[in-house]
């Protein structure tokens, strides 16, 4: 029997898939039960680095996902229309999907997911979250056994390598980002990945599946990274930190057990140089879960780009090969969706405001250089309970004094009244920089 595929895109992650599908020697033995039925793309005339016929290759993608021969729809055009509409459509019509799109999912997951357990189909994205790496299905199956306590991840490939080629080139963020953007890791319109939208449209569809409740992504707490500049490199690496962008989702250990709160973020961090996440690099991506009894797992790979996110892509087609075999067979029922396959959460999860988060922070201020200041400094912050690690004038710019300073865990709420106070003494000039630091 042969299962045919009605792919929706052929670009960066298209192109990878296809280049899978078309070469199948030394991979699973599943594959070869696969068919490319049809190919949906904007433009006819546009070169296409993969040998495919050209009577394959159609812009009308309606078509693909009503067609009565496709067995899964693989989207991979990206962007939110007519990406949504064309899974919804294909799941009324009866078809698996199988989508990188993280953000589709994350913002109509679920209403996408009703449509699927409703219609007896499945919709798999091991692609939408980490790229290559496996991440959701080790998340919705392997570790299924465990209470997951925290994620933590570097989960955007764009933003990582440009801060990788930042602290180790002193590249220029411009540069860097038109580099990200021609090796194919960027989405279309790059400031999702700057501003930290992707990362957390990432952390809110693991957050799902590690604390088995929906996420209202407009509660997901997201900075990117625009203000991280060369001169915090500079300070984090004489700390002992780097920087990197860190999306977490945690259960907050202060919440009772009737609040069950979760802290679901994205932000820039000073990670300390010994702690596992420091050492990722480059577009690679990491996922390092917490839970017990596991103890720490971490997730490593490849994050973006054609061919491992293809991987990616792929898996979850055979997946949905293997179940229909089955089904073919009679073996299990066509209508009853496997439940470690499927999303069988429906309640959303409460998170905790960012003013209750407990973590560390890093400030740069830049001062006059007159007695005292950094006295005053320190009593702000103590007034309102924010107790420093260090506090130390680090040197001069033009004629204004640099002061660097990095708390203990605070009430994120004290820190910024502290900091709220701190603005309005005379000699502060400005504060260039506050970052958290895990
Ligand atoms: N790039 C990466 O590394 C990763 C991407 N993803 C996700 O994978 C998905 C695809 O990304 P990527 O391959 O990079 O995107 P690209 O922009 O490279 O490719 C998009 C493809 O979809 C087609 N397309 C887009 N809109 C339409 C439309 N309205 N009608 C018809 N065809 C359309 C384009 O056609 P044409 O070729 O004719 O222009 C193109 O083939 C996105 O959801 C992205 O977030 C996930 C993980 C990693
Ligand atoms: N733009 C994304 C692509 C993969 O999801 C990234 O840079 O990680
Ligand atoms: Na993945």
């Amino acid at each position: 029997m042969v299962f045919k595929i009605g792919l929706l895109g052929l670009g960066t992650v298209g192109t990878g898939t296809v280049e899978i599908l078309l070469n199948p020697e030394g991979r699973h033995p599943l594959l070869s039960e696969l068919s490319l039925h049809r190919v949906g793309v904007r433009s006819l005339s546009k070169p296409r680095s993969v040998n495919i016929p050209e009577y394959l290759l159609t812009t009308d993608l309606e078509e693909i996902v009503i067609d009565p021969a496709v067995d899964i729809v693989v989207e991979l055009i990206g962007g939110l229309e007519p990406a949504r509409s064309l899974i919804l459509q294909a799941i009324e019509n009866g078809k698996h999907v199988v989508t990188a799109n993280k953000a589709v999912i994350s913002r109509y997951g679920s209403e996408i997911f009703d449509a699927a357990n409703e219609k007896g189909v499945y919709v798999l994205l091991e692609a939408a979250v980490g790229g290559g790496i496996p991440v959701i299905q080790p998340l919705k199956q392997s570790l299924g056994a465990n209470r997951i306590h925290k994620v933590t991840g570097i989960i955007n490939g764009t933003t990582n390598y440009i801060l990788t080629r930042m602290k180790n080139e002193g590249a220029d963020f411009a540069d860097v980002l038109a580099d990200a953007q021609r090796l194919g890791y960027a989405e279309a319109d790059p400031t999702a990945d700057i501003d930290g939208l992707d990362a957390g449209d990432k952390i809110a569809i693991l957050a799902s599946l590690a604390f088995a409740g929906r996420i209202k992504l407009e509660q997901v707490y997201c900075e990117g990274i625009r203000k991280v500049t060369a001169t915090d490199i500079t300070y984090a690496e004489k700390l002992g930190f780097v920087i990197k962008l860190l999306a977490i989702a945690a259960r907050d250990p202060h919440a009772t057990p009737e609040q069950d709160l979760l802290s679901v973020r994205v932000h820039p961090t000073l990670v300390p140089k010994v702690h596992p996440l420091a050492s990722i690099n480059d577009v690679y991506n990491a996922i390092l879960v917490e839970g017990e009894p596991i103890g720490q797992v971490m997730f490593f790979g490849r994050g973006a780009g054609s061919g491992p996110t293809a991987s990616a892509v792929v898996s979850d087609i055979l997946n949905i090969v293997a179940v229909l075999q089955m089904q073919e067979a009679e073996i299990v029922s066509p209508v009853v969706t496997h439940e470690l396959m499927s999303c069988t959460h429906q309640h959303y999860c409460k998170i905790a405001p960012m003013e209750d988060l407990i973590t560390r922070f890093y400030v740069r201020f830049l001062t006059k250089d007159s007695p005292g200041v950094i006295g005053n400094i320190g009593t702000c912050f103590g007034k309102h309970n924010v107790s420093l690690e260090s506090i130390v004038q680090t040197g001069f710019q033009e004629n204004l004094a640099e002061i660097v300073v990095v708390t203990h865990d605070v009430l994120e709420g004290n820190f910024h009244q502290a900091l709220n106070e701190i603005k309005s003494l005379d000699s502060i000039d400005s504060i260039p920089s506050i970052l958290r630091v895990l």
